[in-house]
């Protein structure tokens, strides 16, 4: 299947000179939930500006939905919705007319039944006749989802949707995001929450330095590069880790009352049973144990600063 997005040998030079993006290429496909993270300045709103059409790239080529976003801008940008960051429209506007106006930017005839829906489904259709400065602040963001929505896209980008958003409104969005994928709307998102792209995404790609140094299926990346944590909680204090178990990634807690084992979640498990064994033979009881599978947040952090 041709890919939604298709990003090939992207170079972006600012004016000042600095290249903020490398040699990008991507394919994003038709109805995935695709995570895009990066530390700040990695290049992310750059990206997505090229491909929405906001910032010219200097040189490689984009398609979106199979059209060229230079040779066939208004085509590829009618098949794009965008979030922004913030909110920028007349705020004595009502928000019907507000979604309704953004439609007709995109030179769509109107639909009302459609705006119904868009405002239906975010939860906006009694606001529907207020002005935008009652909305609070999350009606707003729902408002700024509700014009992306206006025209149909096929792809609709998120860049940091959740961002300062409390805990209700953010798990409100997700089920959003996840509905309009069963829709077959095609997702790409920023975000620096890792937990909101461990929770929503299919795939993930990891930007750094303007350049693409990941991209790979969310499930797949929490396995390959995922670490496993086996902690045993001693029934007796330790003054060391035993010699007998210092050639495995074993430490010992501070107040010598936990061991800490650490090792591969692909790997098959014989380290473990290895160390269960060794510990018994050396006859140190434990109480308790736990094991732990290291989140995406941690797998992040350790790419990033690689
Ligand atoms: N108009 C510009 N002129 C020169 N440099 C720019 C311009 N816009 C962005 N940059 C630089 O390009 C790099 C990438 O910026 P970009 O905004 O794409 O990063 P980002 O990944 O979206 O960051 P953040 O997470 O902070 O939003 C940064 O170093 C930034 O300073």
């Amino acid at each position: 299947m041709q890919p939604d997005i298709s990003v090939k040998h992207l170079s972006k030079v600012y004016g000042d000179g600095f290249q903020a993006l490398k040699d990008i290429n991507l394919d994003i496909r038709r109805g995935e939930i695709f995570a895009l993270l990066g530390p700040n300045g990695a290049g992310k709103t750059t990206l997505i500006s090229i491909i929405c059409g906001i910032v010219n790239a200097s040189s490689g080529q984009v398609t979106a939905a199979g059209y060229d976003i230079v040779k066939d801008y208004r085509k590829a940008r009618e098949t794009i919705g965008l979030v922004p960051q913030e909110l920028n429209t007349d705020s004595f506007e009502t928000v019907w007319n507000a979604v309704s106006f953004s439609r007709g930017l995109f030179g769509k005839a109107p639909k009302p039944a459609h705006i119904e829906k868009v405002l239906k489904d975010l939860s906006l259709w009694d606001k529907r006749n207020n002005r935008i400065m009652s909305l609070s602040g999350g009606m707003k963001r729902r408002l700024m989802i509700a014009k992306a929505l206006s025209h149909e896209p096929q792809i609709l980008f998120l860049d940091e949707p959740t961002a300062g958003v409390d805990v209700e409104l953010r798990r409100d969005m997700w089920e959003m995001v996840r509905k309009l994928r069963e829709h077959g709307v095609t997702i790409i998102l920023t975000t620096h929450y890792i937990e909101e792209a461990e929770e929503m995404a299919d795939r993930i790609g990891v930007i750094r330095g303007g350049e693409i140094i990941l991209v790979e299926d969310k499930a797949q990346l929490m396995t390959k590069l995922g670490k496993k944590e086996l902690r045993l909680q001693l029934q007796h204090k330790l003054d060391k880790v035993p010699g007998e178990l210092t050639l495995e990634p074993i430490e010992l807690s501070e107040d010598g009352y936990e061991l800490i084992y650490t090792f591969d979640s692909q790997r098959e498990q014989a380290g473990v049973t290895r160390l269960l064994r060794t510990l018994g033979d050396l006859g140190i009881e434990y109480r308790d144990l736990q094991t732990r599978e290291s989140s995406l947040e941690e797998i992040f952090v350790g790419l990033v600063h690689e």
